[in-house]
C-alpha cells in the first residue's frame, strides 16, 4: 500500500492550509501534491514551492492515490459526481467537507473505496491542528496512515460519524471562538494601558499557556484556575464579573447555534 500522490480538490482556506502543513511538517514532497481551484491565482505561494496547482480536477484526481476533498458544502454532490469517473479502485478518499455523509460521498466515488471524513482546523498550516477523523471501508492500515498523516500537523483523534458535526464545531469553529476571545482580551488590554502590538502578545502567549497547561499536565481548567484565584484577590473578582455579564453561558449558547446551523442547514 503505498499512499505518496496527494490531490486536493478545492484550494481553498483549508485546502491550501492542509497543503502548506503537509509541507512544512516534511510528510509529503511537494512534487507529490496537486492543488486544484477554478482561478489558481491565489496559489501562486505554493506554485513557487513546488506543488502542482491546476483547475483539471480529472486529471489531479487520476494522478492521485489519495484525493483529498475540501469542497463546500453545497457544491461538493456535484463537482464530485462530474468527476466520479476519474476515481479508481486502489484510491483512499479523504473529505474535509463539514456536514457530508461518509454514505453520500461513497456513493458517488463507488468503487467500495475507503472513505474518510476528517475534521481539522486552519492551525493545520503551522502544524498545530486538532483533527477529528471516521471512516468506512478502511483496514487498520489504512486508519494508521490517515491518523498518521493528521497527526503529523498537530493532534488526530478517531471519533463516530455521528460526533463529526459536534466536532466541526469544538474543533475547527473552535479556532474562531478561540481568537475572538483574545481580542477580547487585546481590546480590554489596550484600556488598562497596553499599546495593541503587546496586548496582543500578551494575550496569546498567556492563552497559549493556559492551553499547555491544560494538555501537558492533562488536567482540567479548574484545578488551574484554584491556582490563580487569590482569596479576596482581583481574580476571582474578574472571574466573578464576566459570569455574571454571561461569560460561559454566552459561549455555550454560541457553540449550540453553530451546531444548530449545521444540523439544520
Ligand atoms: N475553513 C475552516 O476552518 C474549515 C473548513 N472546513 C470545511 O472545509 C471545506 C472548505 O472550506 P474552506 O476552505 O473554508 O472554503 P473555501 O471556499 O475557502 O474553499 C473551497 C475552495 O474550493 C474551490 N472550488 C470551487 N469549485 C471548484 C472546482 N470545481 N474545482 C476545484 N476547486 C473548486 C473554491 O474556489 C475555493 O477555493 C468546507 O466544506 C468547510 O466546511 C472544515 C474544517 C475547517
Ligand atoms: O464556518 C464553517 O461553516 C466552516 C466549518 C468549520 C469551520 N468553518
Amino acid at each position: 500500500m503505498s499512499y505518496q500522490k496527494i490531490a486536493i480538490i478545492g484550494g481553498g482556506n483549508l485546502g491550501a492550509a492542509i497543503a502548506q502543513g503537509l509541507l512544512k511538517s516534511g510528510f509529503s514532497q511537494a512534487a507529490d501534491i496537486t492543488v486544484t481551484k477554478r482561478n489558481t491565482t491565489t496559489l501562486a505561494a505554493l506554485q513557487r514551492q513546488g506543488v502542482q496547482i491546476t483547475s483539471d480536477n480529472a486529471a489531479a484526481i487520476q494522478g492521485a492515490d489519495v484525493v483529498l476533498v475540501a469542497l463546500k458544502p453545497y457544491n461538493v454532490r456535484e463537482i464530485l459526481t462530474e468527476f466520479k469517473a476519474a476515481f479508481n479502485s486502489r484510491q483512499l478518499i479523504i473529505s474535509v467537507v463539514t456536514g457530508v455523509f461518509i454514505d453520500e460521498l461513497e456513493a458517488i466515488v463507488g468503487h467500495g473505496l475507503p472513505v474518510f471524513r476528517a475534521m481539522p482546523n486552519t492551525a493545520i498550516a503551522i502544524e498545530e491542528s486538532m483533527t477529528c477523523i471516521c471512516q468506512k471501508n478502511a483496514s487498520p492500515e489504512q486508519v494508521n496512515w490517515v491518523t498518521s498523516l493528521f497527526n503529523t500537523v498537530g493532534v488526530a483523534v478517531n471519533i463516530e460519524e455521528k460526533l463529526m458535526d459536534a466536532a466541526t464545531v469544538l474543533g475547527a469553529c473552535g479556532i474562531a471562538y478561540a481568537l475572538r476571545f483574545i481580542r477580547a482580551n487585546i481590546q480590554g488590554g489596550i484600556e488598562i494601558g497596553f499599546d495593541v502590538r503587546t496586548a496582543n502578545l500578551i494575550a496569546a502567549q498567556t492563552i497559549k499557556g493556559a492551553a499547555e497547561l491544560l494538555i501537558r499536565g492533562g488536567r482540567h481548567p479548574e484545578e488551574e484556575i484554584d491556582k490563580v484565584t487569590t482569596p479576596k484577590g482581583c481574580t476571582i473578582v474578574g472571574l466573578n464579573e464576566m459570569e455574571h455579564q454571561g461569560f460561559s453561558s454566552s459561549l455555550i449558547k454560541g457553540i449550540m447555534a453553530s451546531y444548530d446551523k449545521i444540523i439544520t442547514g
